[in-house]
């Protein structure tokens, strides 16, 4: 099947589990640069999605992400359709367009008070987020009115000391008396930006990335 009719068929499938959002009541939200989307993004979500039995988890791709506004990024459009190809085969995932077609920072406080008002009053969110930006999450947009707005899970991530996340997550909850959990998923040392030094470098991604993600990373020459 080419790209053209998986991109069709993820679209599609996008707008079926959106006419059922009534039913939704707890729905974890994963927002990243997904630049390229991996396997270690899709790991964690699935996980979180099964441990906390979430009706659904919605990924983000920014439009301009708020700490790498000074990178330079791939197209949010590549970053979008990469994005659908790497979840239209898992049923309870959704990717959201709504911070790519905003033309501001993507500022997780703005996504959530707009997503807050399309969902019904009793859903419940959950942001997921790699337990690195859980230890910089001081420095987000508004970060007090964020912590009460939404619940966070933090994953673990190769190269950040378990005993380090806790630290950071019990300092958060008694300064913003916040709701962040800490789940430990398999270790996964893959990163975006390791992907794009291999391309860069011409060496393999197959394995990193769902192979349609790679299929469409070669197709548009992106990372070279
Ligand atoms: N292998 C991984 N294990 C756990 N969390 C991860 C992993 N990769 C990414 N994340 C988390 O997923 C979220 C979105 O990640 P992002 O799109 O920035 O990917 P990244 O691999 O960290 O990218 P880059 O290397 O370009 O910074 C972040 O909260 C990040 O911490
Ligand atoms: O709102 C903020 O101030 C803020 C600051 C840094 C990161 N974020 C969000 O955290 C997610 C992961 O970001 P990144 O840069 O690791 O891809 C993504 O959804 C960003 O919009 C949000």
């Amino acid at each position: 099947m080419d790209i053209e009719t998986i991109i069709e068929q993820a679209e599609k499938k996008q707008k079926e589990i959106y006419d059922k959002k009534e039913k939704m009541e707890r729905i974890a939200l994963m927002g990243g640069t997904f630049d390229p989307i991996h396997h270690g993004h899709l790991v964690i979500a699935e996980q979180i999605r099964c441990e906390y039995h979430l009706d659904k988890v919605v990924f983000i791709p920014a439009g301009i992400p708020p700490h790498k506004s000074n990178l330079q990024v791939a197209d949010a459009k590549h970053r979008y359709f990469m994005t659908l190809l790497a979840t239209v085969t898992n049923p309870y995932f959704e990717v959201s367009k709504i911070e790519i077609e905003d033309d501001q920072v993507s500022y997780t406080i703005h996504t959530i008070k707009k997503l807050k008002k399309i969902y019904p009053e009793n859903t419940e969110l959950y942001f997921i987020t790699g337990a690195d930006a859980i230890c910089d999450l001081d420095t987000w947009k508004d970060v007090k009115e964020l912590l009460h707005l939404c619940n966070f899970i933090a994953a673990t991530r190769p190269g950040l000391e378990s005993p380090l996340i806790d630290e950071k997550i019990e300092e958060l909850q008694s300064k913003y008396e916040a709701k962040i959990r800490k789940m430990d998923v398999p270790a996964l040392a893959i990163s975006s930006t390791d992907i794009r030094r291999r391309r860069k470098a011409g060496q393999s991604i197959k394995y990193l990335v769902p192979e349609p993600v790679e299929y469409y990373i070669y197709k548009n020459g992106l990372y070279r």
